[in-house]
């Protein structure tokens, strides 16, 4: 015993003798619960178990005094045995107490390696000649703690990777909702909503920055027809063509909306009628060469009085109907 400690330990038992408190540490020796052990460096860096009490022997599944003179390196697996002697070498060093936290491999009286996580205290002690060469230490298992943190975090883990996949799914149902409330479901273009909000921001793009904007209004030849001879169906699937053979001509930043039934509009920014009639009349050519059907179209400009873009787009219905009137497969700009 360090003189230090037992002087420190006397002052706090003042009505207690010292053959007393021994007893008192005697005691607690033999029944506290968590491992208490003392080891000394006997070779440089290998130490030597000289006292232990049962708590730290029933870990090992053995006696006090099997275990009593045992070297530490042939208790514990080699690796352990490396952490463990760093934590001992260090707090000699230091020659002040030191507490960590270490998983501690062992091998219990049949042999098997076993595990757990311990914290410890050492107290480095003197020896007879002086020399910082003693450790004594308490260790307790607080395996059942850090495995409940283990299992929190896999919970908390588990969790963040379930609301990410709901945050996944909701976000793909809302990109689903949202194309929904904007898109024709058959032919995949804007739906007339979309059209109206769209066609407003252009209006008032093209008012504010005094650019071209064209409408072309355009509806399928005789499309009844292709309902009443070949189906419903087969109708359906004529109108999906006809937006590829559109889209094949448009450009990106141009707009393609399904105005009602077999009619379609588009609203080409930045261009004038000029521009517009060469694009129309290429929807126009590119219809008719896929060979399922024709189009009639109207067009018109954006002008300086109009007020909205619905007198636009009546405009270009207005040239679309004429077209219809002169025989169809045909494109007409608006008077
Ligand atoms: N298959 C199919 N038919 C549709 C759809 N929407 C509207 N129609 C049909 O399209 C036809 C539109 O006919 P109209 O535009 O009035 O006339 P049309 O036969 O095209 O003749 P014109 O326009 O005068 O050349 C109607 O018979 C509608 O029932 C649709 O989504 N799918």
């Amino acid at each position: 015993m360090n003189g230090q400690y037992a002087t420190q330990l006397l002052q706090q038992f003042p009505d207690v003798t010292a053959d007393r408190l021994m007893d008192l540490f005697g005691a607690v020796w033999a029944y506290f619960p968590e491992s208490m052990f003392m080891v000394r460096e006997e070779v440089e860096g290998e130490f030597r178990v000289i006292a232990l009490n049962p708590a730290q022997a029933r870990i090992f599944e053995r006696t006090v005094a099997d275990m009593k003179g045992e070297w530490l390196s042939n208790l514990l697996p080699a690796d352990t045995y490396a952490v463990i002697r760093k934590h001992y070498q260090q707090c000699l060093a230091a020659r002040e107490p030191v507490r960590y936290e270490e998983q501690v491999d062992y091998e219990d009286a049949a042999g098997e390696r076993q595990s757990g996580v311990w914290s410890t205290l050492l107290v480095p002690l003197r020896d007879q000649e002086g020399r910082f060469s003693i450790l004594f230490g308490i260790s307790q298992n607080i395996t059942n703690l850090y495995e409940a943190q283990w299992a929190l975090e896999r919970q908390n883990q588990e969790l963040e990777r379930r609301v990410a996949a709901r945050t996944e799914e909701l976000e793909a149902t809302n990109r689903r909702l949202a194309e929904a409330a904007t898109q024709d479901p058959l032919t995949l273009v804007y739906n007339r909503r979309k059209l109206n909000e769209l066609g407003q921001a252009e209006f008032e793009r093209a008012r504010r920055h005094q650019t071209a904007l064209s409408v072309i209004m355009l509806d399928v030849d005789e499309f009844k027809a292709f309902n009443e001879n070949h189906g419903h169906h087969f109708g359906d699937q004529v109108l999906v063509g006809l937006i590829k053979d559109l889209r094949s001509v448009l450009r990106k930043s141009d707009i393609l909306a399904r105005f009602g039934g077999d009619e379609f509009v588009a609203l080409l920014p930045h261009t004038t009628e000029t521009n517009a009639y060469t694009v129309a009349e290429k929807m126009r050519a590119a219809v008719e060469q896929a060979g399922q059907c024709s189009i009639s179209l109207g067009l018109t400009e954006l002008r300086v009085n109009d007020a909205s873009m619905a007198v636009a787009l009546e405009r270009a219905d207005g040239a679309l109907r004429a077209a219809k009137q002169q025989g169809r497969n045909c494109l007409l700009i608006a008077t």
